[in-house]
């Protein structure tokens, strides 16, 4: 371990910094998220710049929708700073006019007080004006991620499940999260930057233009390579950025991989410390070096720029002097025209970086828009009839195949469920139960056949009346990080008071969940996730109750128990099944793979690769043989052979 651990500095070894390291994984090459930046990278200054009136509007138009007196106010402000700066500037001249006239040096002084004293004023003007407009602008940024955030979270929790099924519709979920969600702020930002350089340009010029128009021409071209030196660098680093991102990716990988609860135990107990911490260094020399030898071409642009700028400065020197001599501008002005200069760089830099930044950032925002509108077709619109309980459930020649499948995970299935009865899907691994259970519970649509409920196509109904019927407990369930009892509220968090059903504890009770709450520290309020502050784990038996619980406290016409008891011990496992016999206002559809527990189960329908082949009642299903009678023969062998075996001899 120790000599893994010893310390070398990232920059020691001498292979090439642009390979990947040797281990690099496939999942972590460029994804097409990357295109983007990649676009950008190629395209030209002045292709950004055609496309830039289009992507203003669109980021004052998300500034206007989210908060109209802050993008005003932004906007406005920043404009009259650029005001400012031109009364500052003529302010300028005027003073340097009376300081260069002849005369005794006291008259000078107070004949140029008055116009001393409005540049002042112009400049606190100024000053006093971009603080304010940098206010209205940095309140926009969390109202803009609000709304963002916002919709993007109404759209992703309105889809239909299946949409989750499909590639595309996950890698752009994911990049609209990750990447173009954070953008929309930044896209308003760049854009009131832009205005601010443009207005701070348009503002030297006017200023410039009424002392002397002959130097307008001058303060472009010392501007230039200012210009051209912050495009270059920021083109230089967007480049940078690209070559690293995969490097990047893997040290997020493993560096989430190191510091995380979930994967501590693994990392342990197979004593993986020395390898994740050999790949992290392998990755961060890399990574290291390539980020010094951007500083140091970014160093050498600038050094180029510098220069460049100098000769410009020079260049203007020249000219203002020619000017001079010539009698063609007084010195007053000239010496304004300095100050303009220094002020008409900063601000075309500003616009510059601001134009880069915009382009770049608005095709990421794109990515969150072209995603919204790809949820927004997929939110299932459903029927208006509404529906308060279910007598029978018909499935005719229901068909389901996942989104890019050859075979169908459910097919042409036709079965019965009647209120008051508890029936039973069973197969092996594969088979389509959990499927089926889906199509029952409305969370997939059928891409064959109909379900009917009460004789109406469930496509009928409306899918939130139809949704507030079933209650189901999924075999992937997730560790909500809630206390117990919003654990089991949140199965029907909207109940109101006058509506009848068990209570969390009764609930809790029910699936052998409540002695085990009361136990913890803080009882139903105790949060569980241990990654709060006070939070407490479960074990997976422990948390397979809460859920139990969870589907009881939503008291549905229609109960779907996927493999509700895979982890409880015997004691809740019995407990459970005590509380899902028959109950004449509710339909239980139970899946599990312990076939003792289906066996007082009014009906069970035996799934092999989708098709339904055999359903009767478990006598039925004995005499008839068949894979039903197969699988239960297997598992009850099992069961006596470990008896005879436990037997002491
Ligand atoms: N989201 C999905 N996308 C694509 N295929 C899927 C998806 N979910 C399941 N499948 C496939 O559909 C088939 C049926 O899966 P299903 O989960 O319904 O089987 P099951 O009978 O519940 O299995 P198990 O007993 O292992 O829980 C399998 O071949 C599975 O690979």
């Amino acid at each position: 371990m120790e000599s893994m651990a010893r310390q070398r500095t990232p920059v020691e070894d001498d292979d090439n910094p642009d390979d990947p390291p040797a281990t690099m994984l496939p999942e972590l090459e460029d994804r097409e998220w990357l295109h983007h930046a990649q676009e950008f990278a190629h395209t030209s200054f002045w292709a950004v710049a055609r496309r830039l009136p289009r992507l203003v509007r669109e980021a004052v138009g998300l500034a206007w929708s989210t908060n109209r007196r802050d993008t005003v106010t932004s906007i406005g402000l920043n404009i009259a700073a650029g005001v400012m700066t031109t009364f500052g500037l003529l302010a300028t001249t005027s003073v340097l006019r009376e300081l260069f006239a002849a005369g005794p040096t006291p008259d000078r002084v107070r004949s140029a007080l008055p116009a001393l004293i409005v540049a002042a004023s112009a400049v606190s003007a100024r000053g006093g004006l971009t603080i304010a407009a940098g206010w209205a602008q940095a309140r926009l940024t969390p109202q803009i991620n609000y709304q963002v955030e916002l919709r993007l979270f109404e759209a992703t929790t309105a889809v239909d499940l299946a949409a989750f099924d499909d590639a595309g519709f996950a890698e752009e979920m994911d990049r609209a999260r990750d990447r173009g969600m954070a953008e929309a702020a930044w896209i308003v930002d760049h854009t009131v930057n832009l205005v601010t350089g443009v207005v701070g340009m348009l503002a030297t010029a006017v200023a410039v233009t009424v002392i002397q128009p002959l130097l307008l021409p001058c303060l472009l071209l010392a501007a230039v390579p200012q210009a051209a030196t912050a495009v270059r660098m920021a083109r230089r680093e967007y480049l940078a950025m690209l070559a690293r991102i995969t490097r990047r990716r893997r040290m997020w990988m493993l560096a989430h991989l190191m510091a995380n609860r979930r994967t501590a135990a693994e990392v342990r107990a197979y004593q993986m410390r020395d390898f994740l911490l050999a790949e992290y260094r392998g990755v961060m020399a890399v990574e290291t070096r390539a980020e010094l030898r951007l500083v140091r071409s970014q160093t050498g642009t600038r050094v180029v720029g510098a220069t460049m700028a100098g000769l410009a400065t020079f260049g203007v020197y020249a000219v203002l002097g020619g000017l001079l001599l010539g009698g063609m501008v007084a010195l007053a002005a000239a010496a304004t025209a300095l100050l303009a200069l220094q002020s008409a760089r900063t601000s075309m830099g500003v616009a510059v970086v601001a134009t880069n930044s915009l382009y770049e950032d608005a095709l990421y925002y794109q990515d969150y828009r072209d995603f919204l509108a790809r949820a927004h077709a997929r939110v299932p619109v459903g029927g208006d009839r509404s529906t308060d309980g279910v007598d029978v459930i018909e499935l005719d020649g229901v068909s389901l195949r996942y989104p890019d499948t050859d075979t169908p995970a459910v097919d042409r299935v036709s079965l019965t469920i009647r209120r008051g009865e508890v029936v039973a899907l069973v197969g092996e691994n594969g088979s389509g139960k959990t499927t089926l259970a889906k199509l029952i519970a409305g969370l997939y649509q059928p891409t064959g056949g109909v379900i009917r409920w009460d004789g109406v196509d469930a496509a009928e109904l409306d899918p939130r009346a139809l949704g507030a019927q079933v209650a189901v407990m999924t075999q992937e369930w997730w560790k909500f990080p809630f206390t117990a009892g919003q654990n089991i509220r949140v199965g029907r968090h909207d109940r109101p008071p006058d509506r009848p059903g068990p209570s969390v504890q009764e609930a809790a009770g029910a699936a052998a969940a409540h002695d085990m709450i009361v136990g913890l520290p803080h009882g139903y309020d105790t949060l569980l996730d241990r990654e709060f502050k006070d939070g407490h784990e479960l074990s997976g038996g422990q948390w397979q109750r809460l859920v139990a619980a969870r589907g009881l406290y939503r008291d549905a016409a229609l109960l779907i128990c996927d493999e509700p008891s895979a982890a409880l011990d015997a004691r809740a496992e019995h407990a459970l099944f005590q509380h899902l016999r028959r109950h004449p206002d509710r339909a239980v559809v139970l899946i599990t793979h312990r076939l003792a527990n289906v066996r007082h189960a009014d009906r069970i329908f035996v799934l092999d690769q989708g098709r339904l082949i055999q359903q009767g009642s478990h006598d039925e299903l004995m005499a008839a043989g068949g894979l039903y009678r197969e699988l239960f023969e297997l598992q009850a062998s099992g069961y006596r052979a470990d008896a005879d075996d436990a037997l002491p001899r």
